[in-house]
């Protein structure tokens, strides 16, 4: 049981920005209030004495949510050299998640029912924060045929997505929302055109000119967004976009919004802090699908953010080993290492500086991602589970590999000094972070 006292508590649910003290017992969070004496505290926890009792001075720190994410890449099975889903799952406590979402695209592909209870399994195993899952869409991520949806529901996977891919048919993608609909689950859209796409590193710019790349043009992202909100309109799915990246996608999800269809968004946060201009061929770990933005772009994705047409931030950890990285910048695989960087990266970049408000964050990278996809989380009303973060905005860290939970190491904060960070860390109320160390 647990009692942390004089906290910054930010919980938009219970409309909470304040100073305040919560007692935990059983994994549930039992009482939230401005002061709570030493008698009533020991009282509500059924305690014979205080030392029972873990108490946490919150003075100058914020308690949040546990933070939800919704688009992380585990690897388990086939990929263990870049990540598995113990590490995986340690890597979200220790960045402040508590409750993760695995995308299908390992080997053998997430496309059948006994390899999602697999990691479901696994998950549950590893004991640290809640893994969820997303099957795919089309078996083998092929984008020919659909997997059994309902037998995977039933399996309790909680989306559906060829994350990785996008599902190249239009007639693929109408069945996969009609379908999915039928399970009440989303399909979560990669949106990428491949006949655009194929062959680019970074986004189409001066920048991928003078540095000799061919450029993916923002249109191989938009036009297949453009596509699903009509498909989402035409058959009333629920259609959820995976990392939107461009000013069009942005436009294309507000209209269907304002239409009243069942869309919602997600942006990765590197998209908002690192634009096309940043990348150099020396450091393939802002090599990124979709690729990092155009400045225009980037103010798009604020706008989005700010008038609620982007719902949520999702890191889309996608981890790579040193050695694929170590490849030339063009042959090197897509992807940023993000669960315990991207906390602290936004917190930085945009909420210390004023940019971004802490309840607007805590909004969209806890409360919102748990509705969307039904999961018991994004707040911390007293009877709901304790899965929590006590975040100090003073503490600093250089970013060192031999500290990190991940397997891999591919992210552009490498060596670099990072402020305000997660300091403890508790699922269903068990402490499973302490100190920047996972226990
Ligand atoms: N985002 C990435 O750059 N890479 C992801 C795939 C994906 O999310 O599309 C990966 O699996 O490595
Ligand atoms: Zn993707
Ligand atoms: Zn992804």
């Amino acid at each position: 049981m647990w009692w942390i006292k004089n906290v910054h508590l930010v919980d938009p649910a219970q409309g909470i920005s304040g100073i305040r003290d919560i007692l935990v017992k059983d994994g549930l969070v039992r009482e939230v209030s401005e002061d709570i004496p030493a008698n009533r505290a020991q009282e509500i926890l059924g305690a014979d004495s205080p030392e029972e009792i873990g108490l946490v001075d919150g003075q100058g720190k914020y308690l949040f949510p546990g933070l939800v994410d919704v688009h992380v890449h585990l690897r388990e099975p086939g990929f263990e050299d870049k990540e598995d889903i113990a590490s995986g799952s340690r890597a979200a406590v220790r960045g402040g998640f508590t409750s993760i979402m695995a995308m299908a695209n390992t080997s053998p592909v997430v496309d059948h029912r006994a390899l999602a209870e697999f990691v479901l399994r696994q998950g549950q195993r590893a004991g640290k924060a809640r893994v969820y899952t997303a099957a795919a869409v089309t078996k083998g991520l092929r984008g020919e045929e659909l997997v059994e949806m309902m037998d995977l529901k039933e399996g309790g996977v909680s989306a559906f997505s060829d994350d990785g891919k996008g599902i190249q048919s239009a007639e693929m993608m109408r069945l996969a929302l009609e379908y999915a609909k039928l399970t009440g689950l989303p399909v979560v859209a990669h949106c990428e055109d491949e006949s655009l796409a194929a062959g680019g590193a970074i986004r189409k710019s001066e920048t991928s000119a003078r540095l000799g790349f061919k450029g993916i043009p923002a249109g191989s992202e938009s036009v297949m967004v453009v596509r699903d909100v009509i498909l989402a309109g035409e058959t009333g799915g629920k259609l959820h976009i995976a990392h939107v990246s461009t000013k069009e996608s942005v436009e294309a999800i507000r209209t269907g919004k304002a239409r009243g269809l069942d869309i919602t968004a997600e942006v990765n946060p590197y998209h908002l802090i690192f634009t096309c201009e940043d990348v150099t061929l020396t450091d393939t770990s802002y090599k990124v699908n979709p690729p990092l933005p155009s400045k225009e772009d980037q103010e798009a994705l604020w706008q989005g953010i700010l008038d609620g047409t982007i719902d949520m931030l999702a890191t889309d950890h996608a981890p790579h080993t040193r050695e694929e990285k170590a490849r030339p910048f063009g042959e090197a695989p897509f992807g940023i290492n993000g669960l315990e960087t991207a906390l602290a990266a936004v917190w930085q970049a945009f909420v210390a500086k004023g940019i971004l408000s802490v309840e607007k964050l805590i909004e969209l990278w806890s409360l919102n991602p748990a509705r969307r996809f039904g999961w018991e989380a994004g707040t911390l009303k007293p009877g709901h589970p304790a899965d929590m973060v006590l975040f100090d905005p003073e503490r600093r860290e250089v970013i060192d590999p031999a500290g990190m939970e991940s397997r891999s190491v591919n992210t552009p904060y490498l060596g670099r000094e990072m402020r305000g960070l997660p300091e403890m860390t508790w699922v269903a109320g068990k402490l499973v972070m302490k100190d920047r160390r996972v226990i």
